[in-house]
């Protein structure tokens, strides 16, 4: 699986350069349906956010219970959210071009760095996260080379979020939204919390579906640019 080392990290042996591209953005932003978008496209990889695994680990549902009781149950979901994410980042490539939603980065700098701001995650916790997750990223290398920000308002994901009425979300509050939102913000436009690991291509995503699929196609070629397809 992996073949060398470079600069010290464990990197994956893949003949050819491929281009891997991560759909960041709030929840309910749009990520999905963009990535379906995309998906349409040959030459092109898809993975979306294992979230039935998330709500389905050996009988158990970390999602739902993250929502339940925070405090609680948040290290277990954001412990299994780093290992699956992980395992996608690390999964070998079928395409030239692979387009992944969210990644083990969003995981930590945007929902666990919330649960720890909110006072929701105990510093042993937080702290714990943090080492596997400084580990991880110092020792495995992980590929990306566009990162794309579907920048919505938290209004318009409440909205979607209701509309899409998944069961652990219902109890979800504008403000949990907002929150997320600023992280993102600080994280991809500010640029002032955490490291960036690849450049930025931010799309408004607050429009319609029409308007948003004809935007998608507008931006294909920025995307896609330094691939053949
Ligand atoms: N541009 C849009 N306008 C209105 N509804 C949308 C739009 N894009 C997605 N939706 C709907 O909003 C909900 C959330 O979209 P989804 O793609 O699942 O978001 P994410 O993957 O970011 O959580 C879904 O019900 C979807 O059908
Ligand atoms: O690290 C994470 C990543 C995601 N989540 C939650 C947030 C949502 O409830 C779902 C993912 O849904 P999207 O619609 O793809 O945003 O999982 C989390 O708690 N921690």
């Amino acid at each position: 699986m992996f073949s060398y080392f470079s600069q010290g990290k464990l990197v994956r042996n893949e003949k050819e350069k491929k281009l891997v591209i991560f759909i960041e953005g709030n929840i309910a932003s749009g990520k999905t349906t963009c990535l379906e978008y995309f998906s349409k496209t040959s030459n092109i990889e898809v993975l979306t956010e294992p979230v039935s695994k998330w709500r389905n680990v050996r009988g158990h549902n970390p999602l739902g219970l993250m929502y339940q009781d925070p405090t609680r149950w948040g290290i277990t979901l954001q412990t299994y959210v780093q290992l699956t994410m992980l395992d996608r980042h690390l999964s070998t490539m079928s395409a030239p071009v692979r387009m992944m939603e969210r990644s083990i980065y969003s995981a930590k700098y945007i929902f666990v760095e919330n649960l720890f701001r909110s006072g929701k995650m105990p510093e042993v916790d937080f702290a714990v996260l943090s080492e596997w997750f400084e580990w991880i990223t110092q020792n495995i290398a992980i590929p990306v080379d566009l990162i794309v920000y579907l920048q919505s308002s938290p209004q318009t994901c409440h909205e979607r979020l209701k509309e899409r009425c998944r069961e652990e979300e219902k109890i979800i509050p504008l403000e949990y939204l907002e929150a997320i939102h600023q992280l993102y913000e600080d994280w991809l436009i500010k640029k002032t919390s955490f490291n960036v690991p690849a450049p930025v291509l931010v799309i408004p995503a607050d429009d319609d579906l029409q308007k948003m699929l004809h935007r998608y196609e507008e931006n294909r070629e920025k995307i896609l640019a330094g691939s053949n397809v």
